[in-house]
């Protein structure tokens, strides 16, 4: 299962906007339309959108190829800013970014590097696939046999290069035989756990179960819930991390339950140049994701709306944060700093 496709000098992108009643593959030559389709959420999820973001900068520079080398140079620039403003929460966004401004320089900072832009692009592409799948071993190994595990958004195939990291680890543990469901919270307002981590599992065959997210609480109070795996946007060097709105109350039921809570992430999500998570910038978003429900307004006009897309979980509520390196446990600035500083 994947959303994004490189096609030699076009990208397509699986529009998760429209799932999952349609699935509907759009092809982008245009890396000002991808920057867009970030923005809209057609391409969504930390991996996912560093890689589209990393292929957006090959359509840039073949768009630019036959302008001189100074306008070339300043083309680029341009087109870096462009999608370095599509998203401020996700630090793979920025992680690739800087990987294809690197592949950009060495290649000879022309035309010249398009193929080794191509070559980094693919290379982040398939980097996320094999993280995903070191994780989701990592992962396997910390649920207990017939686990019941809650997740929250959306941190799988289509929210990275493939097979995914919250999903990941909750598919690798169903291929060992030992899940026997998975609560998705619908996770409002967009609803990526209803609309993308249930259509991924049923597709999987994966057991699941939808609730909304009030619901969780009542689940753990009854024992119902054995572990919490979910994704992450952006995790600051002492472990604080940020993930879709709603993973703190999750991680707060979480310890009042006991209930073992992992964030699960590839290195390219972990930003070492912050300290802690009151450096991570979260995003808002339009208010009418909040008054409205697929275009039907749900709330009165003017009534003002509080609508930011992530939220800051502190390090002291997580069990453990699961990465391509393996599992982590306190304290985790160390831990975090030796694997990846
Ligand atoms: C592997 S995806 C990890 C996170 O990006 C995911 O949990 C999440 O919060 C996605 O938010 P979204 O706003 O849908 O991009």
């Amino acid at each position: 299962m994947d959303a994004i496709r490189w096609q030699g000098d076009s990208l397509a992108l699986l529009d998760q906007t429209k799932l999952p009643v349609e699935e509907v593959w759009e092809d982008y030559t245009d890396y000002r339309k991808v920057a867009d389709a970030i923005r809209r959420l057609v391409v969504r999820g930390a991996p996912a959108i560093g890689i589209a973001a990393a292929y957006a900068v090959c359509l840039a520079a073949m768009e630019l190829q036959c302008q001189d080398t100074a306008q070339f140079r300043a083309g680029m620039a341009r087109a870096a800013k462009v999608l370095a403003t599509s998203r401020p929460t996700a630090v793979n966004l920025f992680w690739a970014l800087d990987r294809m401004t690197l592949a950009l320089s060495a290649g000879g900072g022309g035309p010249e590097a398009i193929p080794a832009l191509v070559r980094e692009a693919e290379a982040i592409h398939r980097e996320d696939i094999s993280m995903n799948r070191k994780i989701g071993k990592y992962g396997a190994e910390l649920v207990p046999e017939g686990a019941r595990i809650l997740t929250h958004c959306n941190a799988g195939a289509i929210a990275t290069g493939g097979f995914g990291t919250a999903l990941g680890v909750v598919r690798a543990a169903h291929a060992a035989g030992g899940v026997e469901m998975v609560y998705c919270d619908e996770t409002r307002p967009l609803l990526q756990g209803a609309r993308l981590t249930a259509w991924e599992l049923m597709r999987d065959g994966i057991p699941a179960t939808l609730i909304t997210d009030s619901m969780a609480a009542s689940l753990m109070a009854q024992g119902k819930i054995d572990i919490v795996f979910l994704g992450c946007d952006r995790m600051a060097r002492n472990g604080d991390f940020a993930n879709k709105i709603g993973t703190y109350g999750v991680a707060v039921l979480a310890a009042y339950h006991g209930i073992p809570f992992y964030t699960v992430l590839p290195s390219s999500t972990i930003d070492m140049s912050i300290p802690d998570g009151k450096h991570i910038v979260i995003e808002e978003r339009d208010p009418a994701e909040v008054t409205h429900f697929a275009g039907v307004q749900t709330a009165p006009e003017g009534i003002r709306v509080c609508n930011p897309a992530f939220d800051v979980t502190p390090h002291k509520l997580l069990t453990g944060i699961v990465t391509e390196k393996g599992v982590i446990h306190p304290p985790f600035g160390e831990r975090l700093l030796e694997l990846f500083g």
